[in-house]
């Protein structure tokens, strides 16, 4: 893990947009497409503002969320969303998108298709991630039904999570793709994630899920 800070979070932004830029061209000039996962919630919106922005063959990139939220694409609770209006805008526009929500089927019965289209990228270029105080990232959250298998070395490329503390069904992708990673970036900000990201230094995935990807992760914080 490295830990990168910052003066402040638009420096943050705008520097973690360039890396993300960088490490994209580097998998487009390596094997001719590109693959990045990116994080919902409210940290990476302004990442997505200075990024979309970027030259690059966005043509041959494919987007997708870490995890997403079982909702409609047109709730303010779905990354689809987050992403569609604030990643996929600009010169990003050109970019394939790969959503996760699929209306009219349960999070059960879509996961099997998902998982073949998340295959079919190949391994991601970069994943752009966040995470919580309780230590989770994606959904991958600690404590929850079925969290050791989507730790798993063997893990599916996708899981169906249902945290109690979260209002809706989460499909996220698992932590062996996530860490397979060829560049991850955790985003925190605030004094409360840097200790909790200190404090999971010493758990084990099981009880710190944000533990399973930060090998070789680039770590960016400001206040
Ligand atoms: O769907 C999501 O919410 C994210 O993928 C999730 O893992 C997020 O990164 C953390 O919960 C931090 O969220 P904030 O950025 O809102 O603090």
């Amino acid at each position: 893990m490295y830990f990168n800070e910052y003066p402040d979070r638009e420096m943050l932004s705008i520097s973690v947009a360039n890396r993300i830029a960088g490490d994209l061209k580097t998998q487009l000039l390596n094997d001719g497409h590109a693959a990045i996962a990116v994080a919902g919630g409210t940290t990476p919106g302004p990442i997505f503002d200075d990024l979309c922005a970027a030259e690059l063959d966005w043509a041959n990139v494919c987007v997708m969320a870490s995890d997403e939220r079982w909702v409609p694409e047109d709730s303010d609770r779905s990354n689809a969303k987050l992403i569609r209006n604030r990643l996929l805008t600009n010169r990003a526009s050109e970019a394939r998108f790969l959503p996760f929500y699929k209306a009219g089927l349960a999070p059960d019965e879509a996961i099997a298709p998902l998982c073949e289209e998340v295959r079919g990228q190949g391994g991601l270029g970069v994943a752009l991630l966040g995470m919580g105080t309780d230590m989770h990232t994606a959904s991958l959250f600690p404590g929850v039904s079925g969290l050791e298998a989507a730790l798993a070395a063997d893990a599916p490329e996708l899981a169906v999570m249902r945290p109690d503390s979260q209002p809706e069904p989460r499909i996220t992708l698992t932590a062996r793709v996530l860490d397979a990673a060829m560049a991850k970036h955790l985003v925190i900000f605030g004094a409360d994630k840097r200790e909790a990201l200190e404090r999971a230094q010493s758990l084990p995935p099981e009880e710190a899920p944000i533990q399973a990807v930060l090998s070789e992760c680039q770590v960016h914080w400001a206040a």
